[in-house]
């Protein structure tokens, strides 16, 4: 067996990817940690190291096992046809329903139009440090460690990023040191770009949620934006109506400015699970605005999220 730390033996760039290297009577055994890579970034690592170690005299036979890390942390995806329409509102809040529910869960925040996660989770300002060449989620104030696209770039600046950038920036938020973290809910920009096709060929989601209000040009893109996950063989968990029913905050009576029942008739046109309705709330912006997500609160403010988060639970308990 080698005396010196076999790891040292290789680049830097390949060190970084593997969790373990041992040699002994004449075997190398390698675990890569293939979290995010394709199939040939995968192939292309077991044969550099193949020829790495093959050189040595003290090996015969090198194995090389990829780690299941990719299959073990589930992706939950959440995505809308348009903007605005309150994806990031539900994200937020759907990790910490599936949080209360027991999952160990993670949120990446990867809207290159609109990074709001920090705004919604309260940690603002603060910046992810990197380890390894890979960064580390920061915490929030309500438990959920975060990576965003605007922790990566000054507000704005994402906008620019076209087709690998905007990739590339979503592999390293979920490529990243996520720990025990076994569900990363992950808030996606609205349409089918970029980002959404590096989603569905790096980091295959277990899931995905679709959110709109229910005028009807927002179901129509949702249901486009449906249709990708579909193709892509991402089962689409349900679809959620938000911004129905406004409760006048002076006299209690509510009203329906963008109508109601919309989600849940195209829902069943499109065969889909409807997860719940969300009303217009001026506390539900609020508390999105000052870091204080609604799902926090037990009461009233918060049922409908823990609704759809239940549901989305027991969806994830049938699929794993
Ligand atoms: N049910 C609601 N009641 C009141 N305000 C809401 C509700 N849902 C979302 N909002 C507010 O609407 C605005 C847009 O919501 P949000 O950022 O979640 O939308 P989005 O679809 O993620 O938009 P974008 O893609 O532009 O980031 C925010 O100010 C948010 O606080």
């Amino acid at each position: 067996m080698s005396s010196t730390d076999p790891k040292s033996l290789l680049p830097d760039s390949l060190a970084a990817r593997v969790s373990a290297l041992t040699i002994k009577d004449g075997r190398a055994m390698a675990v890569v940690d293939a979290a995010g890579l394709g199939e040939r970034e995968r192939s292309d690592i077991e044969r550099a190291l193949g020829d790495i170690l093959g050189q040595r005299d003290d090996v015969q036979e090198t194995r090389v096992v990829m780690t299941a890390e990719r299959t073990q942390r589930r992706i939950i995806a959440v995505g809308s046809g348009k903007g605005g329409v309150g994806k990031s509102t539900l994200t937020a809040n759907l990790a910490i329903g599936l949080a209360k529910r027991g999952h160990k869960v993670g949120l990446v925040d990867a809207d290159i139009y609109g990074p709001s996660q920090p705004v919604i989770l309260g940690n603002q300002g603060e910046k992810p440090v990197a380890r390894d060449k890979k960064l580390v989620p920061v915490e929030s104030a309500v438990g959920i460690p975060v990576l965003s696209m605007g922790h990566l770039v000054e507000p704005g600046r994402a906008l620019a990023w076209r087709g690998p950038m905007a990739g590339n920036a979503l592999t390293q938020l979920i490529d990243a040191h996520w720990g025990d973290v076994d569900t990363l809910v992950v808030d996606l920009p609205p349409g089918t770009g970029d980002v959404q096709l590096t989603m569905m060929q790096r980091f295959k989601p277990l899931g995905a949620v679709l959110v709109s209000t229910p005028q009807d040009l927002a179901l129509i893109d949702a249901a486009r934006a449906g249709q990708l996950f579909d193709q892509a063989g991402v089962p689409v968990i349900g679809l959620v109506e938000n911004m129905a029913g406004y409760a006048c905050p002076h006299c209690g009576e509510i009203s329906d400015p963008f109508g109601k029942g919309g989600v849940e008739t195209a829902a069943g046109r499109l065969d889909l699970p409807f997860l719940g309705r969300i009303p217009l709330d001026l506390a539900i912006r609020e508390g999105s605005d000052r870091g204080a997500p609604p799902a926090l609160d037990t009461g009233a403010l918060g049922a409908p999220f823990h609704d759809i988060a239940a549901k989305v639970d027991a969806w994830i308990g049938a699929h794993n």
